[in-house]
């Protein structure tokens, strides 16, 4: 059976219902995090690991960059490698996300060497990296809408650390204030170009399962964290140990 063609709309109705059953929200990582039931070690643990998503974050999005046709387009996604790298006077994301390691505890050196982070993670994240290179524009541009889905995560996260752990402040989680304002600038321009270029049934279905692809890769970085540091506990060799950063 063929697929039908949706409306613009229609196919923006199912890419946010596949956020709203996939994305990472939903991992019981998250909501140990959130909720404050986890140690200061497991914390750790989160933010030396995804710190190797962040700081492939600007890699994966000049490799999609390089590929636009057009100034106008290259212009508009070379906003995000500057959000993320800094322009060498303001801090970009990744020291941002830094002073949150550094925040929890961690040694920044020891982060920014990602020597300790989880295979699941390093895999996961390459994944990313890859799809971008190895997929159509589209797909690639179509990957990055989980960010449409961050603003409302972000915001729990804040609020429920603050309120759930003593040992965090404010000034840790900066990281995540701009986030609030560039996630949806960023997620509606890419929106509004899927729904525009994808005008056939197997475009739009190739969009949905870069979407969900997407969100299998957060997901695969959150089960990595739930089963070496929450249970049963397999951390493996030569990843951090929570205890070593004290
Ligand atoms: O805090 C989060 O849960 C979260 C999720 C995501 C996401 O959905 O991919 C991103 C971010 N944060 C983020 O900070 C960020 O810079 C970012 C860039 C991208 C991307 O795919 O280009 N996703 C995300």
């Amino acid at each position: 059976m063929t697929d039908a063609l949706f409306l613009p709309n229609e196919l923006e109705s199912a890419l946010r219902q596949i956020g709203a059953e996939r994305y990472h929200v939903h991992h019981p990582f998250h909501r140990l995090l959130h909720d404050g039931e986890l140690t200061r070690g497991q914390v750790q643990a989160w933010a030396l690991n995804r710190y190797y998503y962040q700081a492939s974050i600007p890699a994966k999005d000049a490799i999609l960059m390089a590929r636009l046709p057009t100034a106008e387009l290259r212009r508009e996604w070379r906003r995000r490698i500057e959000d993320h790298d800094g322009d060498g006077v303001k801090p970009g994301g990744i020291e941002r996300w830094l002073k949150l390691a550094e925040g929890v505890g961690l040694d920044r050196a020891m982060v920014e060497s990602t020597a300790r982070i989880l295979p699941a993670t390093r895999f996961a994240v390459e994944a990313y990296v890859h799809f971008v290179r190895d997929r159509t524009l589209l797909e690639a541009i179509a990957s990055s809408l989980t960010e449409l889905f961050s603003p409302a995560i972000i915001a729990e996260r804040v609020s429920g650390m603050l309120a759930n752990y003593d040992w965090i402040t404010e000034g840790t989680l900066a990281y995540f204030t701009p986030r609030l304002t560039q996630a949806p600038q960023d997620s509606e321009w890419a929106l509004a170009y899927v729904k525009r270029h994808a005008d056939t049934p197997e475009k739009q279905q190739a969009v949905l399962a870069a979407l969900r692809f997407k969100c299998d890769v957060l997901w695969a970085q959150l089960d990595g964290l739930y089963l070496a540091y929450v249970a049963p506990g397999l951390i493996p060799p030569g990843a951090f140990v929570p205890g070593d950063a004290e």
